[in-house]
């Protein structure tokens, strides 16, 4: 079990440094964001409901003191308004140091956005996509801008339940099987892993990395997952513990030193296949995945506003035909 932040890690100060968290009002994001806090960085808090969001912002100023601490108010599972938010962000901030890809969730009945994407899909892979891409020019203009021998990176919460998935790309609205929501958040845990090398093949100056916090005792165990929440009873890690890794790679300069677009599970890189495994993708597979993502986001983006406003299940969407 882990134990704790290292001695050299305890003396590290981010003042002045700017860090985007989604989904920081519970859990591993709440926990990564008071940590952040308490070190003196200045925390984008970017959460679904305003009430929650007010109260974690206003429970990590008081225990943290520092008033640095900004919510944002953003619906992951809408693409569109995803991107929206990131443009604006990049037009308004002219600093960002680490972004931590935190929001998550597994849903059990298959539901469509705005824009016509699943909503699993959309809210851990194609936010995560959008949100990463758009921001890509602000964390680069932000090294060259001065924070000299800092590096600006990027993390994105996956899970240890990719290990079980291998990249799928013919069905990445999960139209074609009978929904099963386990199966469906696993591969979209793989696909962030996937996306994560393609970044820091592609962005060689910000450092990426996806990490498995281990099984933690949090709200989206208990209502997701309630069996295996109920059999693991007592067994599951502290949020702390699980926040550990993330907080570590978005605050420790020997985090941002490792090779970028690797996978992390207690502040280590491993594998990300099993043994034996017959999880490794083609790279044909991976260049479609990243294709077909790239054309979903364009074409969001170039959807006039009033287009969007359509209905979430309107099956004639010109996304997805
Ligand atoms: N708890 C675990 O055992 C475990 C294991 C592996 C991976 N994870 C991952 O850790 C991350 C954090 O989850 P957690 O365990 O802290 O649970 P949590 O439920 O406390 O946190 C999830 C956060 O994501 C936010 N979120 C979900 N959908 C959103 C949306 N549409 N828009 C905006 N925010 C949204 C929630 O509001 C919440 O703040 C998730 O990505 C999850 O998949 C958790």
């Amino acid at each position: 079990m882990l134990c704790g932040f290292s001695v050299a890690f305890s003396n590290t100060q981010v003042v002045g440094r700017s860090f985007m968290v989604t989904g920081a009002s519970s859990g591993i994001g709440r926990v990564t964001a008071m940590a952040i806090a308490k070190k003196g960085g200045t925390v984008h808090m970017v959460c679904r409901n305003p009430d929650k969001a007010e109260e974690a912002r206003a429970d990590i100023i008081r225990e943290s003191g520092n008033t640095e601490v900004h919510v944002h108010i953003v619906d992951m599972s809408e693409t569109r308004k995803v991107w929206e938010f990131a443009e604006a962000f990049r037009k308004q901030y002219s600093v960002l140091n680490v972004l931590v890809n935190n929001a998550g969730c597994m849903l059990h009945k298959r539901e469509l956005n705005a824009d016509g994407l699943e909503k699993s899909f959309a809210t851990n892979t194609m936010a995560v996509y959008v949100l990463t891409r758009t921001l890509i020019p602000l964390l680069q203009r932000t090294g060259i801008q001065g924070w000299y021998g800092q590096t600006q990176s990027s993390i994105t919460v996956s899970s240890g339940s990719m290990f079980v998935q291998k990249l799928k790309v013919d069905d990445l609205q999960s139209e074609n099987d009978y929904f099963d929501g386990v199966l469906v958040y696993a591969q979209n845990k793989r696909q962030q892993v996937v996306l994560t090398r393609q970044w820091a093949k592609a962005n060689p100056i910000i450092h990426f990395s996806v990490m498995h916090p281990g099984w933690v005792e949090t709200p989206a165990v208990s209502t997701s997952m309630p069996e295996f929440h109920k059999m693991m009873k007592g067994r599951l890690r502290t949020v702390e513990q699980g926040a550990d890794t993330v907080v570590w790679l978005a605050l420790c300069r020997a985090a941002s030193r490792t090779r970028s677009g690797q996978f992390f599970q207690d502040r280590k890189a491993v594998p990300v296949h099993l043994p034996l495994a017959w999880t490794h993708s083609s790279s044909e597979d991976i260049q479609s995945f990243m294709g077909q993502l790239e054309a979903l986001a364009n074409a969001i983006q170039s959807r006039r506003p009033d287009v969007s406003s359509s209905s979430s299940t309107d099956l004639s969407n010109p996304l997805l035909v």
